[in-house]
């Protein structure tokens, strides 16, 4: 399975020339609809071995013709030394300093007790382990550079490093896991609960949604594909929930969890708000468990978050409406208020209702910055966990709300074919992994939702004609 990530979802860009590639993506935009179903049929359809010996023969993928467009190639303003989140201590208080805090008083490394590597890291990036050189990729603009072998190895890390810890994540409504490695990495593990093509039952709040770890996935790749680069990389894997989890935690309160199922499989439920019960086992078979595994952010410590309500924030009530839904001005007031009412921080909340709107995430309540950038930088697209819960029906308002109401559009890419990438990725790990990331259903919702987005943009645009240059909007989106 891991093989078949890098086979499907190739991160460096091809050399063809990008005046046919822009050509070519303007004709397949039209056809897009009927042949990427079509497509993805035969691609899908069979194991996935047969699903590695097809993106094998099939040559350069979509996703790489899509990444050399030249709408993902725009040149960059060049970045200042304080556009980097984090950089390395100058060289006369360089590494030894890290080496002593972790030495006790006998001299030796207290890292080898409790498991964990000795560090031998200097200024030289080769010496790093990938969650450090992920880390120290960081921009005012972007999680990560998708050209940067960094992101392939950091998946890579996630996907087979030996497990040294587990204990729980306090905050948050669902159980999660904070994973330790020996080197020093952690990941946000989410387990899965249900099949992938479970449907959510119609009569649940989107706030009564389980989370699924498939969402937490194809979200990153989703947000990847869309050129956002704005979730941190996220993988799936199999785990053995006793080896790796109950044998190893130190956290009490999740390992009281831990029983038996009448089935015979080892099963656990956490502490927790939400579904944290014997009546919602998260459990093994009988010890093999799928989970996503998100890379860890910097800690708080060295590079602190600030957390902003999403102007269109959902009640989070069975009976009450938000604002937005109420106040036909609410709109005004958002562009007109700090800080929607500069820079790119509007367009940027329209970019994550794109994202929503495609994947049907109804509970982004919130989303994060890092406060060393002020209000001129990204947001951060943490928590996808009720994405792609329903693909029979859209929901109109997670996009309406933001895009239609609020300015003529975001940069949305010409054409989607890469979620096809997202169809042939299954979650890496041993070959018994569970299939493709997103069932069928839902990839042809996300064709769906896409002619949807782009109408409403193509509405937007017309609206706004002669209102504003045209130079601007050919600028703005190119469809
Ligand atoms: N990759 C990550 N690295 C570090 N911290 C993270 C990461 N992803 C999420 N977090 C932090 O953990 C918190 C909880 O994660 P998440 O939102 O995914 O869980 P949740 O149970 O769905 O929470 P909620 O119920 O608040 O929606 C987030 O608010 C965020 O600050
Ligand atoms: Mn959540």
């Amino acid at each position: 399975c891991l093989a078949m990530l890098q086979t499907a979802c190739v991160f460096t860009p091809t050399t063809s020339s990008s005046s046919a590639l822009f050509q070519r993506a303007a004709s397949q935009n039209t056809k897009l609809n009927s042949s990427a179903s079509r497509e993805r049929t035969t691609n899908l359809s069979g194991t996935d071995r047969k699903l590695v010996g097809e993106a094998k023969v099939k040559g350069p993928s979509k996703l790489k013709e899509l990444f050399s467009h030249p709408l993902y190639n725009l040149p960059h303003v060049a970045l200042q030394e304080d556009d980097w989140l984090l950089r390395l201590k100058p060289e006369e208080e360089k590494s030894e300093k890290i080496q002593e805090s972790h030495v006790d008083s006998n001299g030796e490394s207290d890292s080898a007790v409790k498991g964990y590597d000795k560090i031998s890291w200097t200024r030289d990036a080769d010496t790093h382990p990938p969650w450090l050189r992920f880390h120290l990729g960081i921009t005012r603009w972007q999680l990560y550079d998708r050209k940067d072998p960094s992101l392939e190895q950091v998946m890579q890390y996630l996907a087979t490093e030996r497990i040294l810890g587990a204990v729980q994540k306090s905050g948050g409504t669902q159980l999660k896991l904070i994973i330790s490695f020996p080197n020093y990495g952690q990941a946000l593990l989410k387990p899965m609960k249900q099949p992938r093509d479970a449907e959510t039952d119609f009569n649940l709040f989107y706030f009564s949604d389980f989370e699924r770890h498939n969402a937490e996935i194809a979200a990153f790749h989703l947000d990847r594909v869309l050129g956002f680069n704005r979730i941190p990389p996220v993988v799936g894997r199999l785990i053995n929930v006793t080896t790796e989890i109950r044998e190893i935690t130190t956290d009490r309160k999740l390992s009281r969890t831990f029983f038996t199922s009448p089935a015979g499989n080892v099963c656990f439920y956490g502490q927790c708000d939400y579904y944290c019960s014997t009546e919602h086992p998260v459990c093994g078979r009988p010890h093999a468990l799928e989970v996503s595994l998100a890379t860890f952010l910097p800690d708080l410590e060295l590079a602190s978050r600030r957390s902003w309500r999403s102007p269109w924030r959902r009640s989070y009530s069975r009976t009450k409406l938000a604002q937005w839904e109420k106040d036909p001005d609410y709109c005004d007031t958002v562009k007109q208020a700090p800080p929607y009412d500069r820079g790119t921080r509007l367009v940027d909340v329209i970019d994550m209702a794109v994202l929503d709107f495609l994947m049907s995430n109804m509970d982004r309540h919130h989303y994060e910055t890092f406060e060393k950038f002020g209000n001129e930088t990204f947001l951060l697209h943490l928590d996808n966990g009720r994405a792609f819960g329903r693909h029979s029906i859209d929901e109109p308002t997670i996009l309406d709300a933001p895009l239609h109401t609020a300015a003529p559009a975001s940069l949305v890419p010409p054409q989607l074919p890469s979620v096809g990438c997202a169809a042939g990725v299954s979650v890496p790990g041993p070959s018994k992994c569970g299939g493709p990331l997103l069932s069928e259903n839902h990839l042809s919702a996300l064709d769906r939702r896409l002619d949807t987005v782009l109408k409403t943009v193509r509405e937007c645009q017309n609206k706004l004609v002669g209102q504003v240059p045209t130079y601007i909007l050919h600028n703005i989106i190119f469809i």
